[in-house]
């Protein structure tokens, strides 16, 4: 039996203020065997049914990486030309992902034909799936954070697109690229607060009572 203290917990919430989404990486390399521990801490996240539907990619092709990269500017401009005014100005100075910049580069997909799990509660809610993979990205960012290591998902792609640059199976559901590596600066207020893009609202807000 492990039991958790109050100091574990006060770290936790630490760790919990502390997570950010990065863009901004220093372009140290990660120490070997980084990227992989982070995928197997991803593999301990709940999963409906046990499916453990998360596929990664590491991309290590500087070919393929650029042609991220290059999905990426197209996509951002696309992005971009959907504001105006002063809407427009504030994205257009935005930094929106650290793919030139970061040592790490994964990919996440879904896996909708896995039979891994028997289809045990997908029947009425098959985007579980998907939420599965989602709750195992969520874990690799706080076990990053905890190592120091810095991770920003960028979803300013075309699932298309990166579905023939990876060449990965039909099968698999675009979820995710992410950016990995030692971010530049540690911060407890998210950049598009500081950017004056969004605030970060009170829970309140957020939850009925019925
Ligand atoms: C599904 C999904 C997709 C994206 C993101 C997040 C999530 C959950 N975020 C990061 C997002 O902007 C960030 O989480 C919020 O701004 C809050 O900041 P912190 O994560 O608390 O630092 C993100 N950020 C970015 O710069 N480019 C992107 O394409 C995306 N895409």
């Amino acid at each position: 039996m492990v039991e958790f203290d109050d100091t574990f917990r006060r770290q936790l919430h630490e760790l919990f203020v502390w997570r950010r989404d990065v863009r901004r990486f220093r372009v140290d390399p990660l120490p070997d065997g980084a990227v992989e521990r982070l995928i197997e801490t991803a593999c301990l996240s709940p999963s409906v049914g046990l499916s453990q539907p998360w596929r990664f990619v590491v991309i290590d092709d500087a070919a393929r990486r650029r042609a991220v990269i290059d999905d990426f500017r197209a996509c951002n401009a696309d992005a971009l030309a959907c504001y105006s005014g002063e809407r427009a100005a504030r994205y257009a100075v935005l930094k929106l992902s650290g793919l030139e910049q970061a040592p790490g580069h994964v990919a996440v997909f879904a896996d909708k034909a896995s039979e891994i799990g028997h289809g045990l509660g997908r029947a009425t809610m098959p985007e579980t799936t998907e939420y599965s993979v989602v709750a195992a990205i969520t874990a690799m960012w706080l076990a990053a954070r905890a190592e120091g290591i810095g991770l920003g998902w960028v979803s300013i792609l075309s699932p298309d697109r990166i579905h023939g640059i990876l060449d990965v199976p039909a099968s698999w559901k675009f979820i995710a690229y992410l950016c990995i590596g030692y971010p530049e600066a540690e911060c407890d207020q998210p950049e598009l607060e500081r950017a004056k893009w969004e605030d970060r609202r009170n829970p309140d807000e957020f939850t009925l009572r019925r």
